[in-house]
C-alpha cells in the first residue's frame, strides 16, 4: 500500500509576467523523508517553494500538500512550518513576543521556553528582534518554524549567517523532529549539509526540474578523482592522467579504491612519492558543476 505524499507538485509553471520561472515541475515528497531542493541561483527554488507554502498562486499545474490545496489555509498551516530565506517579524516585539504570536497563528501548542531552549536564544527573550544580530535572527527564524513539532518543515537556506556552533544545534534540533517522524523539505548551497542529510535530492537549473535521486544516484554518473604531483622526471605512470594548471596530475575513475592501489604500488616500486596527494568520491559540488555549465 502506497500512502498519500506529503507534498505532490504535478507540471507546476509559474510565470512572472513573460518570464517563465519555473517550467513544468513535478515531484513528490514522501511522509517522514528529508529533502533537498537544489539549484543554481535563480534557478526557481524559491518561487516553487513559495507556491507549496501557499504564499503564491500558480500560473499552471496542481500543488497538493497532505492532499489539500495548499491555499487552504486551515487545512494545511496548522501541519507545516516555514523558515523563510527572510524574516518578516516586526522589529519592535521582543524575541519572546515574536515566538508566542507566530506560535498562536500555528495553532500548534507549544511553548516559547522550549522552542528558545532548542537553539540557545533563552538568554535573548526579552530583547527586541532590532537588537539581534544576523544569526540571532536566523536563530529565531528557526524556533518559530519548529514550534509545535509541525509534521512538515520548510527549512529555506536556514544555516546561512550562522556560526558553527549554532549549525550543530540547529541540525541536532532537526534529527530529533525527524526521529519524531516530520517531513523536511530543505533548499541550501550548502551542498555538503544536504550531501549529509537528504534522503533524495531534486536538482533544479534555470526553471526545470534537472534530476533528482539519492546522493549516489546523483554522484554515480561522474568519476571520482586522484590529484597528485611528481617531483623531478618521473617514469611513465601507470594510469591514464592530466597535467593540470596547478601542476599536479589528475586520474579520473570509476573504480577509485582499485586505481588509488594501482598508483601507490606503482610509486613504492620506482621508488617515487606523489605528493599533495588527493583521492575522493565523486561529491555534489561536482554534479553541481557539471548542471552549472550545460
Ligand atoms: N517577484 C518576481 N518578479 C519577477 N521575477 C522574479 C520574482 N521572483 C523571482 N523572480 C525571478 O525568477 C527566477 C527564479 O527565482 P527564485 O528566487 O525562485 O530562484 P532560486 O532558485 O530560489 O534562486 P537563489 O538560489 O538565487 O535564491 C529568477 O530569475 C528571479 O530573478
Amino acid at each position: 500500500m502506497t500512502s498519500t505524499p506529503v507534498i505532490d507538485v504535478e507540471r507546476l509553471n509559474l510565470k512572472y509576467g513573460d518570464f517563465h520561472a519555473v517550467k513544468d515541475v513535478s515531484f513528490q515528497v514522501r511522509s517522514g523523508e528529508f529533502y533537498a531542493l537544489l539549484g543554481t541561483n535563480g534557478a526557481g527554488k524559491t518561487s516553487t517553494l513559495e507556491i507549496i507554502e501557499g504564499h503564491r498562486t500558480a500560473t499552471s499545474g496542481t500543488v497538493r500538500v497532505f492532499g489539500h490545496d495548499p491555499r487552504d489555509r486551515r487545512a494545511v498551516r496548522p501541519r507545516m512550518g516555514v523558515m523563510l530565506q527572510e524574516s518578516g517579524f516586526s522589529p519592535d516585539l521582543t524575541v519572546k513576543e515574536s515566538v508566542r504570536l507566530i506560535g498562536k497563528l500555528s495553532g500548534r501548542a507549544d511553548t516559547a521556553e522550549r522552542v528558545l531552549g532548542i537553539i540557545d536564544l533563552t538568554r535573548k527573550a526579552g530583547t527586541k528582534v532590532s537588537q539581534l544580530s544576523g544569526g540571532e535572527k536566523r536563530r529565531l527564524d528557526f524556533a518559530t518554524a519548529v514550534y509545535g513539532a509541525p509534521e512538515l518543515i520548510f527549512l529555506d537556506e536556514p544555516t546561512t549567517g550562522l556560526d558553527i556552533q549554532s549549525r550543530d544545534d540547529l541540525w541536532g534540533a532537526v534529527d530529533k523532529l525527524r526521529e519524531d517522524g516530520s517531513t523536511i523539505v530543505l533548499t541550501t548551497h550548502y551542498l555538503e549539509e544536504a550531501q549529509q542529510r537528504a534522503d533524495r535530492i531534486g536538482l533544479m537549473h534555470k526553471g526545470a526540474f534537472h534530476r533528482e535521486g539519492t546522493v549516489s544516484e546523483l554522484t554515480r554518473t561522474l568519476p571520482s578523482t586522484i590529484r597528485f604531483a611528481l617531483a623531478g622526471d618521473p617514469p611513465a605512470l601507470p594510469l591514464r592522467a592530466t597535467l593540470e594548471s596547478d601542476g599536479r596530475f589528475l586520474v579520473e575513475t570509476f573504480d577509485l579504491a582499485r586505481d588509488l592501489y594501482t598508483l601507490l604500488h606503482w610509486a613504492r616500486q620506482h621508488a617515487v612519492e606523489p605528493r599533495d596527494l588527493e583521492a575522493g568520491p565523486t561529491r555534489l559540488d561536482d554534479v553541481f558543476r557539471s548542471i552549472g555549465s550545460e
